[in-house]
């Protein structure tokens, strides 16, 4: 049975499936993503983490074979409402990808993108006011602060990474997708985005795509993994990492496969 989605929920997904052509990629999940809170998407390559995180900002418009159906809500409001202006959807979710994606441009450039086409800043003082802040938050200002003119390109991978996620929260987006935003960075760069993604869900909700286990251990409050395009479980992240209900989960999180 689907259940109505969630009034308390940040977002919330019931029913939904996602199709590429003739391949059923994300299959009837019912899952309600908590404000405030890290949620980790975790499983097999293949079941359906990324489908469901595009889901959300519709991303998957943008995939010419994908179709998506059932009921996805942020703040009660269909994402799928044919009123819905997906810029502003993509600004109130914003979004962090696998690999650090600076655009050619300064770093100052970089994080004032967004605002600018937002109209966000009245004048050049607010638009600095945003940039630095946004560069402070992601925990990069004390690095760049005297390089701003400088290409965000030249950054190191790490950095870059964090200049993805200033740019993302210089719009003020309500919610923070990310997949897999560590992957392509070494032990120490991750800990810092780590650390960042802790402190950053005191203002945002944040979905994370996770290959790491530890990670999303370290990470999250809620996990919720997925196999062969179905959600199988989703719980308190201790609790699927401690005492999983589902003999999939507790497959795949010892390891026997995945
Ligand atoms: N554009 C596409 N066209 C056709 N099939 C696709 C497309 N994108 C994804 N798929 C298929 O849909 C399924 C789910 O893919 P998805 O990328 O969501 O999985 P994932 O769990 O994020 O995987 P990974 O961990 O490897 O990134 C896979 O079988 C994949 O091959």
């Amino acid at each position: 049975m689907t259940h109505l989605p969630s009034r308390l929920a940040k977002v919330s997904a019931r029913d939904v499936n996602v199709h590429y052509g003739e391949k059923h990629a994300l299959k009837h999940v019912d899952l309600d993503i908590r404000a405030n809170e890290v949620t980790a998407l975790i499983g097999p390559s293949g079941c359906g983490k990324s489908t469901f995180l595009r889901c959300i900002n519709r991303m998957n418009d943008q995939i010419e074979n994908a179709h998506v159906s059932g009921a996805l809500t942020l703040d009660g409001q269909d994402i799928y409402d044919k009123g819905i202006d997906v810029v502003q959807l993509r600004a109130r979710v914003g979004m962090v990808f696998q690999k650090p994606n600076p655009f050619p441009k300064s770093i100052f450039d970089n994080v004032a993108y967004g605002p600018r086409i937002h109209g966000l800043a009245r004048d050049q003082a607010e638009l600095d006011e945003i940039v630095m802040t946004s560069l402070e938050k992601a925990g990069l200002l004390t690095e760049v602060r005297d390089r701003l003119d400088e290409p965000g390109t030249g950054l190191s991978g790490g950095q870059q990474q964090r200049l993805c996620i200033a740019r993302a929260i210089a719009v003020s987006p309500e919610l923070i997708l990310m997949d897999e935003p560590c992957s392509a960075l070494d032990p120490i760069a991750t800990a810092k985005v780590e650390e960042l993604i802790d402190e950053l869900r005191e203002n945002y909700t944040i979905v994370i795509v996770t290959h790491s286990m530890q990670q999303a251990a370290r990470v999250s409050q809620r996990t919720a993994f997925f196999h062969l395009g179905e959600l199988v479980e989703v719980a308190d992240t201790e609790q699927i990492f401690t005492n999983p209900q589902h003999p999939l989960t507790q497959g795949y999180i010892t390891g026997r496969f995945g």
